[in-house]
């Protein structure tokens, strides 16, 4: 290739980030270097098809005769390693914005893990870098690209430091269309370029490219080392658990094992092949705002876009590759989102992929806990905003109880109580919290579960009306909750408790006088056994944990709770006989009922001073 520069290069510094990723790799004892291959294969891959893509609407982009590949050149006498594809290239801004900064706001946030992280160059290993990884073997990269449809070609030089230079190719037209990446070797690094090393790692991690892979070694003919098919399209009974693995990896850029793997070919009316992957370990771009999935799709084995939206939202985690055999390649934007065709096909998939996951949790419970773990809180998402398979995805979800951890609703029902009807739960922000909040007491006393839910996400799709096999769910912190007719089991309990007669009206009369606005109302509880009282919201209403959300996100303000106080609470018992005035003995008592259930819910006084000063004054007069 000519990179004779007709002006003198231009340096540019890295973003920040890029600088201290870069830092990293290079200073990084991370020993899996081979990972650099693959990045770097799979981007060239990605580039061909890209360049496939765009060439539907203009043939001329790619010249007659000429197929995509890859071709890898080990120079012994210069100990470069040159990887070059014919693929899309990139023009001179575009080898700016792609190697000059990290755009993901995902990786962003993997890098302050890396930097935090004791040994950050495990992690390195689990989640790829992409471009940048080829630092950790080369000690200079020059990258000359060639825009498809553009006439000029330019280079990208850096030495991994603080930044890189960009300049132009004087011939720009003698520089095929593509990209060619030099990795000029550091000492350490010379094994890659032995052939037997190089096809080792194609072999291992980009045998699945569906691009032709070339080696050419000195002057020999160069010579494909991959299989280069489309695995999708091959059938189930030739493919082993190591094919699938290695697949998911490559199509997927990812460096854990797939927890789940769905492989099939649908025929009728209309064909299509879908290979897809639920990953084992969480991705670091699965809270991005824009909620994308990562599902290919491919016509005819021809690379389409990742940008289709084939699964919905809620199962953006999954991985893959659908090939349709009946749509046009010239698939416009409107017709990707259109298409009765490809509507079908996401409907189809979608039903078949919780299917899946059904499956695999009633025969395998261990893998598809890994899974729930990593995604549960994303599929509950699914229960807020896919009407249609609430009930499915509901049935798939997994608690934590006051019973035990991954409980399904079919477990809890399974364990209902005698004349129990509703499924009990308590959202909040930490479980500890919730374990010892009162308002599960009058649960706990009968032994009826109730499901802690902690999950941001759990306050939105519990606010939806639902149930499960007939059996509403219900709030412990909303609303009338009566649990009279089930019997209690710690009849033991209920002898020790303290028998007032506490006068009802008045007590309730004092505290709302004392309180006035800050409660919307006060109510005897039936939720309390032992602790004095509790907080919660009016039936209408939303439930607290989701009100709180809300106002925190600025969604949203919280509205007036009812307190909630138990009659035989000595605290509660002792209003009656206390000092009534104004700011008096009742009122520092009322207040601390309030303060107290506040602080239970994880809420801070409103005046936290005030509560210091009444607390004292109380206890003080005890003494
Ligand atoms: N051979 C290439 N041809 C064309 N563009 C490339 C090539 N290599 C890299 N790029 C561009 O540079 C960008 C950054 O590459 P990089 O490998 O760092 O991340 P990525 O491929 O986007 O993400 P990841 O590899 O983590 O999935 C790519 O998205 C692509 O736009």
């Amino acid at each position: 290739m000519t990179t004779t520069d007709t002006a003198a290069p231009v340096s540019q510094p890295f973003q920040a980030e890029v600088a201290e990723l870069l830092n990293l790799m290079v200073h990084s004892v991370y020993s899996e270097t081979d990972i650099f291959l693959r990045e770097l294969i799979s981007n060239a891959s990605d580039a061909c098809d890209k360049l496939r893509y765009e060439a539907i609407a203009n043939p001329q982009l790619i010249p007659d005769g000429q197929s995509p590949n890859i071709t890898i050149i080990p120079d012994k006498a210069a100990n470069t390693l040159s990887i070059i594809d014919t693929g899309i290239g990139m023009d001179r801004q575009e080898l700016i914005d792609n190697l000059g900064t990290i755009a993901k706001s995902g990786t962003k946030s993997f890098l302050s893990r890396l930097t935090e992280a004791k040994d950050g160059s495990n992690l390195i290993g689990q989640f790829g870098v992409g471009f940048y990884a080829a630092f950790m073997v080369a000690e200079k990269i020059v990258v000359t690209s060639h825009r498809a449809g553009t006439h000029d070609a330019f280079t990208w030089t850096s030495t991994g430091g603080a930044g890189f230079e960009i300049g132009q190719v004087s011939d720009g037209m003698s520089v095929p269309t593509g990209t060619s990446i030099v990795l000029h070797l550091k000492d350490d690094a010379k094994k890659y370029l032995d052939t037997y090393e190089i096809e080792r790692i194609v072999s291992a991690y980009s045998d699945n490219i569906q691009f032709p892979i070339m080696l050419k070694d000195g002057d020999a003919v160069p010579r494909q080392i991959n299989s280069a098919s489309a695995l999708w399209q091959r059938s189930k009974s030739e493919l082993t658990p190591e094919d699938y693995s290695a697949a998911y990896k490559s199509i997927a850029h990812a460096y854990d094992e797939p927890a789940m793997t769905l492989h099939y070919r649908a025929e009728g009316r209309y064909s299509y092949a879908v290979l897809l992957f639920a990953p084992s370990q969480k991705p670091f771009d699965l809270f991005e705002p824009n909620r994308k999935g990562h599902v290919k799709l491919y016509v005819r084995r021809v690379f389409i876009t990742d940008d289709a939206d084939l699964l919905p939202s809620y199962l953006r985690f999954i991985r893959g590759v659908i090939d349709a055999e009946d749509l046009p390649l010239n698939l416009s934007r409107e017709m990707l989102q259109n298409n009765p065709q490809l509507a079908q096909i996401r409907k189809a998939v979608a039903t078949r992929v919780i299917g899946e996951l059904e499956s695999l949790s009633e025969k395998d419970a261990e893998t598809f806990a890994k899974i729930w773990d990593a995604f549960g809180p994303v599929i509950k998402e699914g229960i807020y905003e896919d009407f249609e398979r609430r009930e499915k995805l509901l049935a798939l979800s997994r608690f934590t109880t006051t019973s035990g951890e991954k409980r399904s609703l079919k477990d809890y029902v399974a364990d209902l109580k005698p004349n129990q009807t509703e499924i009990y739960y308590l959202a909040g922000d930490s479980l500890d919290r919730l374990k010892s909040n009162p308002k599960l007491e009058a649960a706990k006393s009968r032994g009826i579960e109730v499901l802690l839910l902690t999950d941001a996400v759990d306050a939105f799709w519990s606010s939806a009306p639902l149930d499960f096999d007939g059996k509403p769910l219900k709030s412990l912190s909303q609303g009338e909750v009566n649990l009279d007719l089930i019997p209690r089991i710690d009849e033991d309990a209920t002898k020790d408790e303290p028998k007032t007669e506490t006068d009802e009206a008045a007590t309730i009369a004092v505290i709302k006088e004392a309180l006035g606005e800050r409660v919307s109302d006060v109510k005897v509880s039936t939720r309390l056994t032992t602790s004095a009282s509790c907080l919660v919201a009016g039936g209408a209403g939303p439930d607290r944990e989701l009100e709180r959300m809300l106002a925190m996100q600025n969604r949203g303000s919280i509205t007036k709770p009812i307190l909630e106080i138990n009659l035989r609470h000595p605290l509660v018992a002792k209003i009656a006989g206390a000092d009534k005035a104004a700011g008096g003995e009742a009122s520092d008592i009322a207040f601390l009922l309030l303060e107290q259930a506040q602080i239970l819910d994880g809420e801070l006084p409103e005046d936290p001073a005030a509560f210091a000063s009444r607390l004292n004054r109380l206890v003080l007069r005890g003494l």
